[in-house]
């Protein structure tokens, strides 16, 4: 905000607080408030300048919010591929004169077809040459993507050519001959899919994620993210939010002159009531959508000696961390990122928790302990026959050494190891319960059984993909929470706003639709509102 924004906010709260004055000035107050509200926000008015043809405008996340002149909208080109020897590569031209390169660049095999325009989304036969020599640079395929259906929105080029240093290094410098093409900067394919309205910001993250994605569950949430599940959610939050808003305007703005409905203002209360709650049924939701997007963090701790690192190395299926029969061997925190069941875990092999006057061992302990703490997931891995006790009545149960106690709690799943040191098998019936399994990591005993289980477990608290139950989780990144709480806020505000001053609620409703686009970059709520409005039913 400006430095006199709180002045003029309190200026502009003074001059609506009184109903009466409100009634006989209102034309002028909301006249005032329109000229405050536009130097309050100055992005609002920014926006509506904005080129974008569909109210899509960046913000805050990572794009830049200059809308591109038309001078720097040159044709960009790129290699789509990644560098080295392959196949095949890709290379990309995107923009006003991809066509032009066409003419040039690509000799079509069929003497016949020579000079015709190319067909769109036709992949043909072609060899590449240079555009001012003609000589041949490589023999391959080329399509053109006719704007506006393309992935930038604007005239796209793919060479499909080998994928050889000299081949693409050739191909590069032969672009670098047109004066009207620049190397693109990295990212700009997508900015410019983002820009022409063909990608929201979510589809942009969801691109991204997809291209990072691991495993089976981060594939299907980004692909979904992608494909705009994400962007019609928060699109319809919106929406909801600016038709309240609508609702609200139409009071300001006629109930002097003309007839608004009775229960306006009670209409878009309820609506309002409504958008609340699907918001907040949005952020209950475990943060499964960014603990499955950026893996779940599980923490593998118990005694020394109990078989962490064993374990560590049986998921991981290879001897990643040290084992030895030394207690207190693993120190300090082992991480690795794993598949387990579809489901990507980023799992933490932790020192054992003992009392210690090893001060490197006691850093390890401290951090073992802060670990667990902060993790999604916790495995108490234990030893038997020591995790075993029997109680008074003879009957067997499990003993956790009395400094583990703090770090348990009902979610937590236990590993009791070393089934091949129990003298009768028969000794450790019924101590398993259903989040806890018996295994001998040494020989294998049980291990399948385990893993299918523990995966399973995991699937049911996360993987909401599969369980039709549930809603599948809308935010995916952190800062799709920060905006929604944000709006969520503003929605509170607007409720706890009386009907008299509807210039503060709507204000409070404009701020919310605003918190809402920026999930998608969608900020510019007049465009919508003007549309609406004139849609808007006044009076009987
Ligand atoms: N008999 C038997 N020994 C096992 C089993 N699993 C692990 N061990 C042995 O137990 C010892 C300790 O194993 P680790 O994996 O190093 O145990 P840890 O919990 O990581 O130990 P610290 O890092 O020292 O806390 C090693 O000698 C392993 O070979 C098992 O199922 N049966
Ligand atoms: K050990
Ligand atoms: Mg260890």
């Amino acid at each position: 905000m400006l430095p006199g924004n709180a002045l003029l906010e309190a200026s502009l709260r003074r001059f609506v607080v009184s109903r009466s004055f409100v009634t006989s000035c209102r034309q002028t107050a909301l006249n005032g408030y329109r000229k405050i509200s536009q130097i309050l926000h100055p992005l609002q008015s920014y926006s509506k300048k904005g080129h974008s043809t569909n109210g899509l405008q960046a913000t805050n996340t990572g794009f830049s919010s200059l809308a591109l002149s038309d001078a720097q909208r040159r044709t960009i080109y790129a290699l789509s591929t990644p560098p080295g020897k392959a196949g095949v590569a890709v290379v990309r031209i995107s923009g006003p004169d991809a066509q032009d390169v066409w003419r040039r660049m690509v000799r079509l095999y069929n003497t016949n077809d020579r000079g015709r325009e190319p067909r769109p989304w036709k992949m043909e036969r072609c060899k590449v040459v240079h555009p001012e020599s003609g000589e041949t640079l490589d023999d391959g395929l080329a399509v053109f993507f006719k704007a506006p259906r393309s992935f930038t929105t604007e005239d796209v080029i793919e060479l499909h050519v080998h994928s050889g240093r000299a081949v693409i290094s050739s191909i590069l410098s032969a672009l670098s001959c047109f004066s009207a093409c620049r190397p693109a900067e990295p990212g700009e394919f997508t900015r410019r899919a983002f820009e022409g309205g063909r990608l929201d910001l979510t589809q942009v993250e969801g691109l991204k994620d997809l291209i990072d994605a691991e495993t089976e569950t981060q594939r299907r949430l980004a692909l979904d993210a992608a494909g705009g599940v994400s962007r019609a959610r928060f699109e319809d939050l919106r929406e909801g939010i600016i038709k309240s808003l609508a609702m609200v305007e139409a009071i300001i703005d006629f109930s002097e002159t003309e007839d608004v409905e009775e229960g306006v203002f009670e209409e878009a209360r309820a609506r309002v009531i409504q958008l609340r709650s699907t918001i907040q049924r949005y952020l209950s939701d475990s943060r499964r959508g960014e603990i499955l997007r950026s893996g779940i963090r599980l923490a593998i701790f118990g005694p020394p000696n109990a078989g962490k690192s064993s374990l560590l190395n049986f998921l991981a299926q290879r001897e990643a961390a040290i084992v030895t029969s030394v207690p207190g061997t693993t120190r300090d925190i082992l991480e690795l990122s794993l598949d387990i069941g579809g489901l990507p875990v980023i799992v933490a092999d932790t020192a054992g928790l003992r009392d210690t006057e090893d001060l490197v061992e006691s850093i390890g302990v401290e951090r073992a302990r802060k670990m667990v703490l902060g993790a999604d997931v916790a495995l108490c891995v234990l030893s038997l026959p020591e995790a075993l006790h029997r109680k008074d009545g003879g009957e067997r149960c499990l003993k956790v050494p009395p400094m583990l106690e703090p770090l348990i709690t009902p979610s937590t799943f236990f590993l009791l190891n070393k089934i091949d040191l129990v003298p009768s098998p028969t000794d450790v019936n019924g101590i398993e319960f259903n989040r806890s399994w018996t295994v001998s990591l040494s020989t294998g005993f049980g291990t399948k059984n385990f893993l299918d289980g523990f995966a399973r477990a995991l699937r049911e608290r996360y993987d909401i993909l599969q369980d039709t139950q549930s809603e599948q989780p809308v935010i995916t990144h952190a800062r799709h929470r920060v905006h929604l709480e944000s709006a969520l806020r503003f929605l509170e505000a607007f409720l706890s706003t009386a009907p008299e001053d509807v210039v503060l609620g709507a204000e409070e409703l404009r701020y919310a639709a605003r918190a809402v686009g920026r999930i998608s970059g969608a900020i510019d709520v007049e465009d919508v509102l003007d549309s609406l409005f004139r849609e808007f039913c006044i009076g009987k």
